[in-house]
């Protein structure tokens, strides 16, 4: 599944396209023990972040491939929206997952995704220096968890979530990521996407 208007394209491919820029957004995670009200099992904290325009996206943003790597124009990124220094965040190639090109207006992107997951201590350490970081409170409102259950009422948790307003690709990346990494259940998932329309 993925947004209308969005093509797969390889990395090596996407770098000889004309008139495109690139961006690269990465989702960061950690599996979680936890249980919600001490018994619904929280299962992993994904993060994604609210953003200015009042849409959920990945910490990330524009690339200059022309003067630097993806993952060079990645981590600078990630350094603005998330205040966290290279020893406790640093995504590299092998953190890659995928790159999706699109035409449409107002310009044409690449948006390359990458995954990283951390330790529980590590991701809450990215949370607090966030709140300190150049971009918080402008381009980022606040970095959140995304709800990985479905309360009992079938609504409540990852379908109300998915009822948001996301950037670009980015609720097709986070179920491409849900779905490869196998952080739920096919059906947990096929569940979450169906309640959400209908809720
Ligand atoms: O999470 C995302 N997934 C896919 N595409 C995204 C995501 N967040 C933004 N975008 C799109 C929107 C724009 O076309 C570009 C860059 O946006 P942004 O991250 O806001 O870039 P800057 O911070 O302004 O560099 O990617």
């Amino acid at each position: 599944m993925m947004e209308p208007g969005y093509r797969s394209v390889s990395r090596r491919d996407s770098r000889s396209l004309v008139g495109y820029k690139h961006a690269c957004h990465a989702m960061l995670f950690a599996q979680d023990h936890g249980k919600l009200f001490g018994r619904i099992p929280m299962r992993y904290a994904l993060l994604m972040q609210m953003r200015f325009d009042g849409k959920i996206g990945f910490p990330g943003g524009f690339v200059d491939i022309r003067d630097h790597s993806l993952e060079d124009g990645l981590n600078r990124e990630l350094a603005e929206e998330l205040g966290c220094d290279q020893k406790l965040l640093c995504v590299t190639e092998s953190d890659y997952r995928s790159s999706h090109a699109t035409d449409a207006m107002p310009q044409k992107v690449v948006a390359h995704f990458y995954i990283k997951q951390l330790s529980l201590a590590d991701l809450h350490r990215i949370e607090v220096a966030a709140v300190h970081a150049k971009d918080h409170g402008r381009e980022v409102m606040g970095t959140i968890r995304v709800p990985l259950y479905t309360l009992r009422d079938g609504f409540g948790g990852l379908p109300a979530f998915l009822t948001n307003t996301f950037i670009g690709n980015a609720k097709e990346q986070l179920i491409y990521a849900l779905r490869t990494l196998k952080l739920l259940s096919e059906e947990a998932i096929q569940t979450a996407i169906s309640a959400g329309q209908e809720g």
